[in-house]
């Protein structure tokens, strides 16, 4: 069972039956207005789109030593990221990977003369390269123009490069719009980076190509507050609709299980390893799943529940970029349990853990967040017997989506959780056998077990609280 966020309101309705809920294909009527043709193409060109692919130079910048100096992982960890980021777009492929060390980012010309220097040669000299991936989470307006023109290639940055992909995944509506809105305050900072170097007064190289790019701006500040309004109208439509959902989902009852994590993880293979939902497609690339999905699943105790699959996180990205995800992140919070993902074959396991659950924290208005988490380690079939008993301190659970090693203990785990968090638990009613109050707590409680016992049946079942309010009221007081 698939649903896209805004479909849960369908699914609740009818939330046991096999048919499959797609995301109806909308037109973009939106953002494809003709009026923001100009303006599309205007910010398509912005952020290098290049469909077609590139050639890339992966150039991965770490600070050297000093208090700026990232302890938590290796440049070589972080450049094998970067290197991801470029596989992942159709079509893009690296050519070769330099690190280099700097004593800081915040340099007018970002590298040093040096470096600029070396870089610039070995595009020269690689005639594969088509275009420098700098790693970082931004460049500065200045820093990027002088770079190109001293590269004479585009020039990414991180926020570039996931830009590109999310543009590529985006599929549904909703995920485009939360893209689009995304892209507005890059498009912004390139506009006021524009005005600054102006300001800045020039005879630097660095400022003269900036006030050279000046041309067609100015006249694009007005329609781009325009566009980012009309983005702004639409998401806020979006997100009043899932309030709703929201309020919906608590009615109805059933315990909401979200699926966190970092890129890649394993989040969407564990939905599907939990649900058997072979619609879900786990795919090897960062940022596969750009749109939060549910699922029906049951425990252990035939308690159903559903899951929800969610974007995942990645470190050095400027916040603004994820804002607009955020909402569908905090719907996630709105869970009863939280499962918290991580690959633990991945060199920077733990860096990629940490990064998560200090993200959850910031996101979470909710201080019982961390009662709600269940930390699980996948892909262990990927790691060492000795790696893994290494690992056996820990409160996770091993799991393996690709074996199905743990997943029953997993199940059992969340069982667990739900049951605490939600208040339910598992009573032995007995029944008069297929009477009235036998039929109502087949209905509308998950029946675990049945035992004849002459004229009766001693009922086993998960039941709520306000389940069993109702089933006393109902059939207890009567006969009194
Ligand atoms: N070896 C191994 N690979 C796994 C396991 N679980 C998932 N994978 C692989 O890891 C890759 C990523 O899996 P996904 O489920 O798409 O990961 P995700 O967390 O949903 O990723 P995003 O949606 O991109 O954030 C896929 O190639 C999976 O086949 C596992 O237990 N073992
Ligand atoms: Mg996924």
């Amino acid at each position: 069972m698939v649903s896209t966020a805004r479909d849960i309101g369908t699914l609740f309705g009818e939330p046991w039956s096999r048919r499959r809920y797609c995301s109806r294909h909308h037109h973009h009527e939106d953002i494809d207005a003709d009026d923001d043709v100009q303006m599309r193409d205007f910010i398509d060109r912005q952020l290098k789109l290049a469909p077609m692919g590139h050639q890339v130079l992966v150039i991965q910048p770490y600070i050297k030593w000093g208090a700026n100096k990232d302890r938590s992982t290796r440049p070589e960890v972080k450049a094998e990221e970067s290197g991801s980021l470029v596989r992942t777009l159709s079509g893009w492929k690296v050519v070769e990977t330099m690190l280099v060390g700097l004593t800081s980012f915040r340099k007018h010309t970002f590298f040093g003369p040096g470096n600029v220097d070396a870089i610039a040669l070995k595009v020269q000299q690689n005639k594969r390269v088509s275009a420098v991936f700098i790693s970082v989470n931004v460049l500065k307006p200045v820093q990027h123009q002088h770079l190109e023109h001293r590269f004479r290639v585009p020039v990414y940055d991180r926020y570039l490069m996931v830009i590109q992909i999310f543009r590529q995944h985006a599929t549904t509506r909703e995920a485009k719009l939360q893209v689009a809105l995304a892209e507005v305050p890059y498009i912004w900072s390139r506009i006021r980076g524009v005005q600054e170097g102006y300001a800045e007064r020039l005879g630097t190289e660095a400022g003269q190509i900036v006030l050279s790019g000046n041309l067609g701006f100015s006249d694009k500040k007005d329609l781009l507050k325009e566009y980012e309004k009309k983005l702004k109208r639409s998401v806020d439509k979006l997100r009043g609709h899932r309030g709703h959902l929201r309020h919906g989902r608590k009615g109805k009852d059933l315990p909401v299980v979200a699926v966190v994590g970092y890129t890649n993880a394993g989040k969407t293979s564990l939905v599907r390893a939990l649900t058997g939902d072979e619609g879900l497609a786990p795919r090897d690339c960062l940022f596969a799943t750009l749109d939060v999905t549910v699922h029906g699943g049951i425990l252990p105790s035939n308690v159903r529940v559903l899951y929800v699959d969610t974007i995942g996180f990645i470190s050095d990205i400027p916040t603004r970029l994820i804002e607009p995800f955020v909402a569908t992140l905090e719907d996630a919070m709105f869970a009863d349990v939280i499962i918290h993902v991580t690959d633990v074959s991945h060199p920077n396991a733990a860096v990629q853990k940490q990064h998560v659950e200090k993200t959850l924290k910031d996101l979470s208005l909710d201080v019982d967040l961390l009662d709600r988490v269940i930390d699980v380690s996948n892909k262990v079939d990927r790691m060492t017997e000795s790696l893994q008993s290494q690992q056996c301190d820990d409160d996770a659970v091993m799991v393996s989506c690709t074996t199905g090693a743990g997943l029953d203990k997993l199940k059992t785990r969340i069982e667990e959780r739900v049951m605490e968090v939600t208040g339910r638990r598992v009573v032995k009613i007995r029944v008069l056998t297929g009477r009235e109050e036998y039929e109502w707590l087949r209905a509308h409680t998950a029946v675990v077990g049945v035992e004849a016992d002459g004229e009766h049946s001693v009922v086993q079942a998960v039941v709520t609280k306000s389940d069993l309010d109702v089933f006393r009221s109902l059939f207890i007081r009567k006969k009194n």
